[in-house]
């Protein structure tokens, strides 16, 4: 059986990659760039559980991949201000689609206004902790929550529930 997994990104594909060892699944993982066809930076639970679909969708078309994960970070309007926001979508032939929401947190103002304003998280995130590719490392989740929850372990969390969800992993 194939899993592919739609992106490249580290932390992504270390959430996947540790969750499918965990339940026993030990056979390589594909990471794919698969396009999430919505805008780079979700604003909703709609958007961005669509981006995580469409990713794992896409990957069950190349080649003979079986399984796929679509992983989708986002940012949500609330009346308490601007969540972030993390989805997931395992994708199966011949099955629907298996969705699965991530822990979420409020961003600080400065933050949420620039996102507001049009920019996207990953290059305010790196501006503001000064960290390269912090969307590749600890995330924003991490950076907020002091790295208590880093990104690939908000992941690996959708990740558990996706794969539960399933059930039976061994056929
Ligand atoms: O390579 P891909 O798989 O696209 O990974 P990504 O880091 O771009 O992540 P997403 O596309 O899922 O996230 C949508 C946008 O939100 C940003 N983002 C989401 N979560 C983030 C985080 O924890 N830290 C920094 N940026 C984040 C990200 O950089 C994108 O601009
Ligand atoms: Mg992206």
């Amino acid at each position: 059986m194939k899993i592919a997994v739609g992106s490249k990104n580290p932390a992504k594909i270390k959430a996947a990659e540790t969750v499918l060892r965990k339940i026993g699944y030990i056979n390589e993982l594909i990471p794919l760039d698969a396009p999430s066809n919505v805008s780079g930076m979700p604003f909703s639970d709609e958007e961005t559980i669509r981006g995580a679909m469409n990713r794992a969708e896409y990957c069950l078309t190349q080649g003979d991949v079986d399984i796929a994960i679509g992983l989708e970070g986002g940012v949500t309007e609330t009346p308490h201000g601007l969540f972030l926001i993390n989805y997931g979508a395992l994708a199966e032939k011949g099955k629907k689609t298996i969705v699965a929401g991530g822990a979420r947190i409020k961003l600080p103002e400065e933050i949420a206004a620039r996102l507001r304003a049009g920019e996207e998280l990953g290059p305010v995130m790196e501006d503001y902790s000064k960290i390269k590719n912090v969307r590749t490392k600890e995330g924003a989740v991490g950076i907020f929550t002091h790295g208590m929850v880093n990104r690939d372990e908000m992941f690996m969390h959708i990740m558990k529930l996706l794969v539960g969800q399933r059930g039976d992993w061994h056929d």
